[in-house]
């Protein structure tokens, strides 16, 4: 586990609310969130569908304006983040170009950024590696299964070296067993590369495998009811997930989310 007590959250949430106006009313995506971030921890957002997860991702992004509150990233406005590239996002869906080659759809960020040519193929060559995709460059995404899909869009969003990762639900859309295998990856990326990463699931295992914090969150408005600190090492076989600790801290978050009523989860 890392120490990040003594170190300034790099995202800091106080008192943060998010109203959509609609037509048919006012929506309360999110209510009263406050929540510190510190450098190199990996923070999942656990909660019903609608409790406001990706909401709160893309305030950090600055896609959504939250209504009420204050909230930081690196020190600066959402949006001032936004423009010195404080982070990269990887989507639900891959979300690559089908008439680019992987390679291309990994340049792609660079190229608007205006990396010189030689850049871009080191940093393409170096994230296709961190996500094991060496040699698959020239295939276009269709030749990939889904899996690598996912890690091609996780080496595009890794490829300007941001030093935060803002995940939402990556591995939602696959099946079990290779959605471990991504866990597993994800984790050593992690630790290889020592960035913070946001990431939202709908998986309690999901979330107590790759955290240090867990959010959980409820819906109407969108709260916080509980954020657990996990007490696992930061070595995480898949095979931890039979250890009594693990066991209990997921008991925990489904505690969470029943106090929250979350019974859609
Ligand atoms: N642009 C928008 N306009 C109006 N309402 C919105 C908008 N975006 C989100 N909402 C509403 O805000 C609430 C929170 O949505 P959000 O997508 O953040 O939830 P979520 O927890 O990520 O859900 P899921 O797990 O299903 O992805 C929902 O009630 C949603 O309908």
């Amino acid at each position: 586990m890392k120490d990040t007590a003594t170190t300034a959250p790099v995202i800091e949430a106080k008192g943060l609310g998010l109203t959509f106006q609609t037509s048919d009313g006012p929506v309360h995506a999110l209510k009263d969130v406050s929540l510190a971030i510190g450098k190199g921890e990996f923070v999942s957002f656990i909660g019903p569908s609608g409790c406001g997860k990706t909401t709160f991702l893309r305030c950090i992004a600055a896609l959504e304006r939250p209504t009420e509150g204050v909230l930081t990233v690196n020190g600066m406005s959402a949006d001032a983040a936004r423009q010195a590239r404080a982070y990269g996002y990887v989507f639900q869906a891959a979300g690559l170009y089908p008439w680019r080659t992987i390679a291309g759809n990994v340049k792609l960020p660079l190229e608007i950024m205006g990396f010189s040519r030689e850049e871009q193929e080191e940093r393409v060559r170096k994230v296709l590696s961190l996500v094991d995709l060496e040699g698959f460059g020239k295939k276009f995404p269709w030749q990939l299964s889904g899996g690598m899909q996912q890690r091609a869009s996780i080496a595009r969003a890794l490829a300007f070296d941001a030093d935060i990762l803002l995940m939402d639900e990556p591995f939602g859309a696959l099946d079990e067993i290779v959605r471990d295998r991504l866990n597993e990856e994800l984790l050593k990326l992690w630790a290889r590369t020592q960035k913070t990463i946001g990431f939202v699931t709908h998986s309690i295992p999901e979330a107590v495998y790759l955290s240090t914090k867990i959010v959980v969150m409820s819906p109407r408005p969108g709260r916080i009811t509980d954020v657990i600190e996990s007490t696992l090492p930061k070595e995480r076989p898949l095979d931890i997930r039979d250890s009594r600790e693990f066991i209990e801290i997921a008991h925990r978050v489904r505690e969470g989310l029943r106090a929250g009523h979350g019974d859609e989860v």
